[in-house]
């Protein structure tokens, strides 16, 4: 209701400093984010938190990037005339119409990017070939248009809210497509355009998850498959944040993955480094780099379920009382190669470790440790 909504501060909010300044980021994953009923559930959610002033970051909405790839993979070799017909490019146009419709939007929300998208696919069928670089501004529109669509529904329901395209405010990355690094002129960059904005005109800032500006190219990035973890915790660190909220469509971090044993179960506690460690080893939950930024500025991440928001969920910060800990989460990884190498030649020698380095490089083997 209105009263609620007035308690958000961002309706006619004076913009003055103190306790009208941005405090926490909320970051939607996308299954958070999947539907029309799960984007109106997440509006009640920064509704439910009316003293928070947060900014939003959403991934694409349920398997959008997916659809994106796989879109793009077959507008290669199908010919433009064909392009109209690929499957995943009719199911992503028609769950996003759908939401927009569903959430009482006009069309016109979505409409110039679905055209900008079918442009794309065409220009790839044409030309028969997708790069890495086009490949990652294919998959920007998932975000691009999970942020219009609900920044419009935001504003429609009287929560004052600004899209924003991460490669707009300051979203400085390498140029390595598909897994670009953040560097560091972003955190000045993203600080001073939100703080600007939330300055000039207080609205609730709805930023894409996962994209990025090559410093070189000064083309849209992306930071990695579930890199909207990592765009939330930069945004954490550059505003200098109370806290960083991750919401997922599990309890929190688990055990294991729930995947495997459905009984797992959520871990309460767990320091940057212990999160860290878990995501490099391969739990799907937190994007690998996504610790850094949050342990760099000290800003503890709260991970939390958008499905049970009453739950507790799991808090990571600098440190927890460990007196009591015997194990906090199994990690399995798959088609892991163990190498063991004995060899009497090596003793005594230097470069011996460096051969077998160079090796891995030559044959693009990712080394576990
Ligand atoms: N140790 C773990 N703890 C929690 N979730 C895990 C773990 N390992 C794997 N997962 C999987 O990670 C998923 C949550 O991550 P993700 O799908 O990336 O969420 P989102 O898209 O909302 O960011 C869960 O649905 C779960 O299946
Ligand atoms: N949409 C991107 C980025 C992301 O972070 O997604 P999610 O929060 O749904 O894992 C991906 O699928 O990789």
């Amino acid at each position: 209701g209105d009263g609620v909504i007035a308690g958000v501060a961002v309706h006619g909010g004076t913009g003055a400093e103190g306790e009208d300044q941005l405090s926490v980021v909320m970051k939607f994953g996308g299954s958070s984010v999947s539907s029309a009923a799960r984007m109106k559930e997440v509006a009640g959610l920064i509704q439910a938190f009316p003293e928070e002033r947060p900014v939003v970051v959403l991934s694409a909405m349920g398997k959008t990037t997916n659809l994106l790839l796989l879109a793009g993979e077959k507008a290669v070799g199908c010919g433009v005339t064909r392009v109209s017909e690929i499957e995943e490019w009719n199911m992503l146009r028609d769950l996003h119409i759908k939401t927009v419709d569903e959430l009482g939007l006009p069309r016109s929300v979505i409409h110039a990017k679905l055209d900008e998208l079918e442009q794309l696919l065409k220009g790839v069928a044409m030309m028969k070939e997708l790069t890495l670089r086009s490949t990652d501004y294919l998959v920007s529109f998932g975000e691009c248009m999970s942020t219009r669509v609900f920044a419009a529904y935001l504003n429609q329901i009287g929560v004052k809210a600004r899209q924003c395209d991460a490669f707009d405010i300051g979203f400085i990355t390498t140029d390595d497509f598909g897994n670009a690094e953040i560097l560091e002129a972003t955190y000045p960059a993203v600080a001073k355009r939100l703080h600007g904005d939330w300055i000039r005109d207080p609205a609730i800032p709805i930023v894409t998850g996962f994209l990025g500006k090559g410093w070189k190219s000064g083309a849209v990035t992306t930071l990695g498959r579930g890199g909207s973890d990592l765009t939330a915790t930069t945004i954490g660190k550059a505003l200098g944040l109370r806290e960083i909220q991750v919401w997922k469509d599990v309890d929190g971090v688990l055990t294991c993955d729930p995947n495997i044993y459905p009984n797992a179960r959520t871990v309460p506690y767990l320091t940057f480094d212990e999160a860290a460690e878990l995501a490099y080893f391969g739990a799907q939950v937190l994007h690998p780099q996504s610790m850094r930024p949050a342990r760099e500025g000290d800003i503890p991440v709260r991970v939390k379920n958008s499905y049970n928001p009453k739950a507790p969920g799991t808090l990571i910060a600098k440190g927890r009382d460990m007196d009591k800990v015997v194990l906090t989460s199994i990690v399995l990884k798959s088609n892991v190669t163990m190498l063991d190498i004995v060899s009497t030649r090596m003793l005594g020698q230097f470069g011996f470790l460096a051969k077998v380095c160079q090796a891995a490089e030559t044959f693009s083997l990712v080394r576990v440790c």
